[in-house]
């Protein structure tokens, strides 16, 4: 996979509304990405807070291990949910007919974690008790979204959160999400619920999948609201 990408209109011919954004996706980790490769006039910025963003992850991850009842570094280290990181900076333009697009359709993400900031706009939306719910932004605040990866591994202790992008036609808006664990980036290994998470009144939910397997299928079938985890369920 390149290891920067830029997209527009994702999916315009294939998704059900077209997507009203401007992407540019660096995956900074494992491979280390090559200054040459960032645009000179982002570059610090990028730099920095991919560097700043991947200690809050790897905090994160802790928090999410303890959380468990595992060991504290069981989720970064054993089982290198910190190890792959993509930061994409998002750009949605104001639309002039926002009922007929989405800034990105209804989805789950798929890796382990997402660590999302927004600025003042708003339009990020989450699924609560079957609502679509707006998710408002806070000032300095990060969102942090489990992915699907993390209900995979934690055997559906954490579950991943749906939610999409609206749009509106008076200003528009940025985010930046970095999201930690890539199946296209990292190298090959089977993950499957956590062996110290499982008991005999806790049997595991889902068979095992290599992590490039489980990235392809759930890209190829599209965000279409659904994630691939049902499909692997025992
Ligand atoms: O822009 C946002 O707030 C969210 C973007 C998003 O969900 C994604 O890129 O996966
Ligand atoms: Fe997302």
């Amino acid at each position: 996979m390149s290891k920067v990408v830029y997209t527009s209109n994702y999916g315009l011919y294939t998704a059900p509304v077209a997507y009203w954004s401007d992407v540019i996706l660096f995956n900074m980790a494992p491979e280390p990405l090559e200054p040459e490769q960032i645009p000179a006039c982002i570059r610090e910025n990028v730099q920095d807070f991919s560097e700043e963003i991947s200690k809050v992850g790897g905090l994160m991850l802790e928090l999410l291990s303890e959380a468990l009842g595992l060991a504290v570094n069981h989720l970064k280290e054993e089982m290198g949910c910190a190890e792959g990181m993509g930061l994409a900076c998002n750009y949605y333009p104001h639309c002039p007919q926002p009922k007929l697009a989405l800034g990105i359709t209804h989805h789950t993400d798929i890796g382990f974690i997402t660590i999302l900031s927004q600025d003042h706009v708003g339009g990020l939306q989450v699924v609560h008790r079957g609502h679509w719910v707006n998710v408002p932004p806070v000032l300095e605040a990060l969102v942090v979204n489990i992915g699907d990866m993390l209900q995979l591994i934690s055997n559906d202790k954490f579950k991943s959160v749906e939610h999409r992008v609206i749009v509106n036609n008076l200003e528009p808006r940025v985010s930046t999400i970095c999201s930690f664990g890539n199946g296209f980036t990292l190298k090959s290994r089977m993950y499957g619920p956590i062996k110290e998470l499982l008991s005999e009144e806790n049997p595991p939910i889902y068979r095992e999948i290599f992590i490039e397997e489980f990235f392809f299928k759930s890209y190829k079938k599209g965000f279409d609201g659904n994630s691939y985890l049902p499909q692997l369920k025992l």
